[in-house]
């Protein structure tokens, strides 16, 4: 499906069904969470990429879900920028919990990766509207040279929804990708077919 028809069916569900899109935001987490938690049983770190979307709302719920279960949780996000308010949310109930620390996108590269932190990209989902540049590109090459495994959250940040991407454009190589509602058109452009793992 392309990304407006996504999003349209988002609305209609929000609309005809009484729920609100932070509720299903939090059972979009909630099935990533279950999911993790049945996969990841050998790993208790995850390093969580947020963007300042909805697709880093994600990743906020998922963080705080996933260390209510007991994992460790590092949270890796841009503080300072303008968040959709979903995002908003979710983000300022993170910084409740003292357990789990928040750090600046920058902060990766002092940052010690455990051979079985999980790293999980929430950065961009099906808002992303142009190829990574700068600090994001920079970011995804970044983690793209780990060893570690890789989740992405709806879509591997970079891959453009709907469209094939430009030639050379980075793009998140995830291990496994958690996508929501039905198969998004991205995923059966042949070039692009092993961006999203499993
Ligand atoms: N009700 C809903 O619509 C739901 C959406 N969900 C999540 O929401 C995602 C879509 O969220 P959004 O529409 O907020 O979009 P994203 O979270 O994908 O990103 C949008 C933000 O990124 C910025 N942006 C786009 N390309 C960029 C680039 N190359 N560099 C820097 N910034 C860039 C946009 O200006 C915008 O601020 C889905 O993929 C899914 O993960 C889920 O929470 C389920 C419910
Ligand atoms: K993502």
């Amino acid at each position: 499906m392309t990304a407006e028809q996504i999003k349209k069916g988002d609305r209609y569900t929000i609309e005809h069904e009484p729920v609100f899109s932070i509720q299903l935001m939090e059972r979009a987490a909630e099935a990533c969470v279950t999911w993790i938690s049945e996969n990841c049983k050998n790993h208790r770190n995850f390093a969580i990429f947020c963007g300042n979307g909805n697709n880093g709302g994600d990743g906020f719920a998922i963080a705080r879900m996933l260390y209510q279960k007991g994992f460790d949780i590092d949270v890796f996000t841009n503080s300072k920028a303008k968040f959709s308010s979903d995002a908003q949310i979710n983000f300022r109930e993170l910084k409740e919990i003292s357990g789990i620390s928040i750090k600046e996108f920058k902060e990766v590269r002092d940052y010690r990766f455990d051979s079985r932190t999980v790293i999980i990209d929430a950065l961009f989902g099906t808002g992303l509207s142009r190829p990574l540049e700068d600090e994001f590109k920079e970011l995804v090459e970044f983690l793209n040279n780990t060893h570690n495994i890789k989740i992405s959250i709806d879509l591997p940040s970079g891959l453009f929804a709907d469209a094939v991407s430009p030639e050379g454009a980075v793009i998140f190589k995830a291990d496994y990708t958690l996508s929501f509602q039905l198969w998004k058109k991205t995923f059966f452009i042949r070039r692009q077919e092993n961006m999203r793992g499993k």
